[in-house]
């Protein structure tokens, strides 16, 4: 089965058809001012209008209220939301309940102890981003371009809710990763750019032949 890719912290259309010409399956949008990768709602709209059908338009956002995902969900048209903060799991089902559009919840992994939490999110989300944890006083949640042990999923490819890799891919260790984690999504952003925030068509395009060919 072909490794479906998210392609996150996009901010320029050319983006968007390099992403299409990748093949992705998802294209993520930040919504967190401190990140280089911010967009605004408008300039969200005006990219999420250019994403051709069968691409999910994913919403990354940080601990937002439920005043900000209104604001967000009445001008962007969206297929999924991503949380990428602090939320609880009784924040993620009352969002997924609002919305009615699927939710994927950022888990940081360190450690083997980090993976507990996997199972009270399983219950709520309909997707689990297993990402890296930022490092202490990061400004960023995610984004950072830091890899965790994969071994730490080894043998861990049956949860029961679908579930993305992200954290440090490359299209140089993104095969590898796969390997080792049995992952069947994964997501990348800094790992794909030129520049914070800057996607590299080049390098979008030898992630997913990375992926493709093993
Ligand atoms: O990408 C950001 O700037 C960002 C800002 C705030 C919260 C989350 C953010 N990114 C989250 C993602 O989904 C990233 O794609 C994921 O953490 C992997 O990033 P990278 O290690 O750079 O591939």
């Amino acid at each position: 089965m072909q490794t479906a890719v998210k392609f996150c912290g996009l901010t320029r259309p050319q983006d968007i058809h390099a992403a299409a010409e990748a093949g992705a399956r998802y294209v993520g949008f930040v919504f967190f001012p401190k990140s280089p990768r911010h967009v605004t709602q408008e300039a969200a709209r005006a990219l999420a209008l250019e994403v051709p059908p069968g691409i999910a338009k994913v919403a990354l956002t940080v601990d937002a209220d439920d005043a900000a995902l209104d604001a967000l969900i009445a001008e962007v048209p969206l297929d999924m939301l991503q949380l990428h903060g602090h939320e609880s799991p009784e924040r993620v089902a009352h969002v997924r309940a609002r919305y009615g559009l699927p939710v994927m919840k950022a888990l940081g992994i360190a450690t083997a102890r980090d993976l507990d939490q996997i199972d009270a999110y399983s219950e709520v989300a309909d997707q689990l981003l297993i990402d890296a944890k930022p490092p202490e006083g990061a400004d960023l949640p995610g984004g950072n371009g830091l890899s965790f042990d994969w071994r730490l999923l080894a043998g861990r490819k049956y949860w029961t809710r679908p579930w993305m890799l992200a954290g440090g891919l490359t299209p140089d260790n993104v095969a590898e990763a796969v390997r080792l984690t049995g992952a069947r999504q994964v997501d990348v952003s800094s790992g794909v750019e030129s520049a914070p925030g800057i996607k590299d068509a080049g390098r979008m395009a030898e992630f997913a032949r990375a992926l493709a060919t093993g």
